[in-house]
Parts: structure tokens; C-alpha cells; sequence
């Protein structure tokens, strides 16, 4: 397909041509970034230009948590939602960063990182610091793609820790921009139309990270010890602050059915859900607007040492109202998680028992034993509904028709 011409004449990677399999449409508009160096560990010259005129325009989903805290796994489950794989643009850099699926295209905002690793060690910044990040570019490309306009996003290459040429991002149906900071500058903040927050706890964090970066990565305990504490204060000031503006916020606690656990292996997880957000309806248990206890353990559910607690009601949260569900302890069996699912309602389904289907699809993900597994699907099903009723309100149809 032939793509218009430009209306400036920067020089790019073929922005005229044909590209083949691009999946571009003839009348769409393109934005595209450039800059003019690439080795500097700043950006200098980044510019962006539009080629013609156009159509659809994406919903906008931010998806903010410290690295290691189950981005990637959750950004699995919500495509899963949508049916069909996510995978790396075709063709592209093999250490790209973007997911690509038939519905959604995940980025990770690592990719707006203004420092590269070398960078960022000769001026004493974390990654996590704003001033190590380019938030201009992260604004003016969100928005770009929310009005339906491709970009060239450039990329954060974790393997070398250099800037990598950009990549050339189409507008999908939905639009996750995940990472540090999704929630951190208030005109991209602005362009979300749902944003999530992976809280998880220091102890837990600790855990997870242990688990993974020792066993898979061959770091030892004093050096994820360290990294953990060199984090922290940005981490403090720049990443946690944001989960007072998700509409959802996914925490992860130690147990309480263990007294004094340290091992971090029962999660208590609460999933908080912020009230008077359009389109989005919080699950409840039982009783809509109640507070309830439920410890489901017995005839319908296997439950070993320590159980199952349920918990939910509403509270506030950041000042706040939301409505909170918590599920503390794990499944022994995962099939039997239809009965919890039974006693849940506004759960987004397009049939009975689709959260446990969804579950039992991945049951191999970490925390598919527990609420962290089980409240990722079912924010996944919240969005997959979100999006169906902003296609259906603009198409001024019911929402019945807007089904993915
Ligand atoms: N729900 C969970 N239960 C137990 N462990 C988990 C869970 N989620 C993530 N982990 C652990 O944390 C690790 C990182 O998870 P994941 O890759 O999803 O996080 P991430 O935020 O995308 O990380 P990064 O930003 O570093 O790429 C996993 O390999 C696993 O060890
Ligand atoms: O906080 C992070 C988000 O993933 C990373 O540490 C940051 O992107 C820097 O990456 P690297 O350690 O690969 O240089």
C-alpha cells in the first residue's frame, strides 16, 4: 500500500513507500519522529510530521509498577482476553520492547528513557527519575496514536542499555502504554481512558524478586539486596505517588493467615476499585455496596493450610470512594474456582465461567493460584467491557453490538 506525501520532507524510513504487510490504510494519518542522533545518550532532534488525514482512534490504557512486579504477566492475561498472541513488531529490532496482537499493542515507556544506561550512571540518576525520562515525546506520541496517527517510538534497548532506532507503531484498537510511569505527567495522565496500579509490597517485591533475578538471572542476594535499596527514594517519590490516580489498583500483601510469614508465598491481594468511573462497574461479592467475609473453604473448595479469606466492601482510598475485594491464601485446585466465580457479580463475562476459563488457560503464569492471577483477569475483562461501551457511545449504538 502507498502511503501520501508528507508535508514535510524530513528525511525517514521510507514514510512514502510502500511497506508491505503494514497493515496501513490509504487516508491515515501518520506521525513520525525522528532524531538526529542516536549514539548521544540524550535525544537531540526528535521531530515528528503528518502525513494525511484519518480514521480510528484507540482507546488508551496505563498500566504503572516498579519493574519485576508483574507487568508482562498481566499484559499477557489482558491480551489473552482478547484472543490471539502478542507478539514483537515482525521484522523489527529482536530487543524491542512492543507486543503486538491483533487488538492491542502493548508499549513499555522504558522506551522514552532520555538517558541510556551509561548516561544515566555519568549524571547519578535512576531510570525512575522523570529527569532520565523524555515525557514530552511519551505525551506528544500517546497522543498522536489516541487521534488515530502512527508513530516512530524509539526504543530503550534493555540488552545493551543504548537508545535504538525507532519503530514504527500503528494505531491499534487499544493502546497499553506500560512501565514507570503512565500516570506521572498529567497530559498523558489526561489521555487515559482507564489506568492501572501493580502495588505491590516491599516484602513481596523482595520475594519476586529473589525468585526471579537469583534463580534465572544469577544475581546474588546482597546485589538484589542493594538494588532494591538504590531504588528506593525514586521509587518513593516518582513511581508510588502515581497509584493515587489508577482506577484500579491491584495490592499485594503478605498473608495474615500465617502469623509473622516471611516467606512471601501466601499473597494477601486486594483489589481496589475507584467508584464513578465511566464505564467501569466494580465487581462486588454477595451484596452490592455490603461488607462481607467469606471463607469459602469446605464442600465446593479445597482449601489446604492456611484457606481462603474473601473480603470486600466499600472504603476510601487517597480520599477516594472505592469498592474493595480482597482474596487472601490460594487455590488448590484452579477448576474449582468456578464457585468462587459463581458468588461474584459485574464481572464482565461474556459467559458463565469465563474468569476460571481464563485462569485454567494460563495456569501455568505466575500467581494463578491466588488473587493476583484472579484480579489481573478480571481487570482484564473490565477493560475488554470499557472498550466495547466507548466503541458502542461513539458509535451511538447499544453496547450489545459493540462486542469484540
Ligand atoms: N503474581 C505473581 N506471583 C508470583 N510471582 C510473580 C507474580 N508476578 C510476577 N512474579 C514474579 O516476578 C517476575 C517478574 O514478572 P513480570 O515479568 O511479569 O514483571 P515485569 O513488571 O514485567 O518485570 P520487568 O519490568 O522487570 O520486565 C516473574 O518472573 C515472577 O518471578
Ligand atoms: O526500572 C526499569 C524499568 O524496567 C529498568 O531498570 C530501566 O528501564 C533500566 O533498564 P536497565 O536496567 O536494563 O538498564
Amino acid at each position: 500500500m502507498a502511503f501520501c506525501s508528507p508535508h514535510s520532507t524530513t528525511s525517514l524510513r521510507s514514510p512514502c513507500t510502500t511497506i508491505p504487510n503494514s497493515g496501513f490504510r490509504q487516508n491515515q494519518v501518520i506521525l513520525f519522529t525522528t532524531r538526529s542522533s542516536r549514539r548521544s545518550n540524550t535525544r537531540h532532534g526528535a521531530r515528528t510530521f503528518q502525513v494525511s488525514c484519518a480514521v480510528e482512534q484507540p482507546i488508551v490504557i496505563g498500566l504503572a509498577a516498579d519493574s519485576g512486579c508483574g507487568k508482562s504477566t498481566f499484559m499477557r492475561r489482558l491480551t489473552s482476553v482478547f484472543g490471539g498472541a502478542a507478539e514483537p513488531p515482525k521484522g523489527g529490532n529482536p530487543d524491542s520492547n512492543t507486543l503486538i496482537s491483533d487488538t492491542t499493542t502493548v508499549i513499555c515507556l522504558d522506551d522514552y528513557h532520555s538517558l541510556d544506561r551509561t548516561g544515566r550512571k555519568e549524571k547519578g540518576v535512576t531510570a525512575l527519575d522523570p529527569k532520565a525520562n523524555d515525557f514530552d515525546l511519551m505525551y506528544e506520541q500517546v497522543k498522536a496514536i489516541k487521534e488515530g496517527k502512527a508513530i516512530e517510538k524509539p526504543i530503550y534497548n534493555h540488552v545493551t542499555g543504548l537508545l535504538d532506532p525507532a519503530e514504527l507503531i500503528q494505531p491499534p484498537k487499544i493502546f497499553v502504554i506500560e512501565g514507570l510511569h503512565p500516570m506521572y505527567d498529567e497530559r498523558v495522565r489526561e489521555l487515559l481512558d482507564f489506568s492501572i496500579y501493580l502495588d505491590i509490597s516491599n516484602e513481596v517485591k523482595f520475594a519476586w524478586k529473589i525468585q526471579r533475578d537469583m534463580a534465572e538471572r544469577g544475581h546474588s542476594l546482597e546485589s538484589i539486596k542493594a538494588s532494591i535499596e538504590a531504588r528506593k527514594p525514586d521509587f518513593d517519590a516518582f513511581i508510588d505517588p502515581q497509584k493515587q490516580y489508577a482506577d484500579a489498583v491491584i495490592e499485594v500483601l503478605p498473608t495474615q493467615l500465617i502469623p509473622d510469614d516471611n516467606e512471601g508465598k501466601v499473597l494477601r491481594v486486594k483489589l481496589i476499585m475507584k467508584e464513578g468511573i465511566k464505564f467501569f462497574n466494580p465487581v462486588y461479592l454477595f451484596d452490592e455496596g455490603s461488607t462481607i467475609n467469606w471463607i469459602p473453604c469446605g464442600r465446593k473448595l479445597t482449601c489446604s493450610y492456611p484457606g481462603i479469606k474473601f473480603s470486600y466492601g466499600p472504603d476510601t482510598y487517597f480520599g477516594q470512594e472505592v469498592s474493595v475485594l480482597e482474596m487472601d491464601g490460594q487455590f488448590d485446585r484452579l477448576d474449582e474456582l468456578i464457585y468462587v466465580e459463581s458468588h461474584l457479580s459485574n464481572l464482565s463475562t461474556k459467559f458463565y465461567g469465563e474468569v476460571t476459563q481464563q485462569m485454567l488457560k494460563h495456569a501455568d503464569f505466575p500467581g494463578s493460584n491466588n488473587g493476583t492471577g484472579l484480579f489481573q483477569t478480571i481487570v482484564g475483562l473490565k477493560i475488554r467491557d470499557l472498550y466495547e461501551q466507548i466503541i458502542a457511545e461513539r458509535a451511538g449504538v447499544p453496547a450489545e453490538a459493540a462486542k469484540v
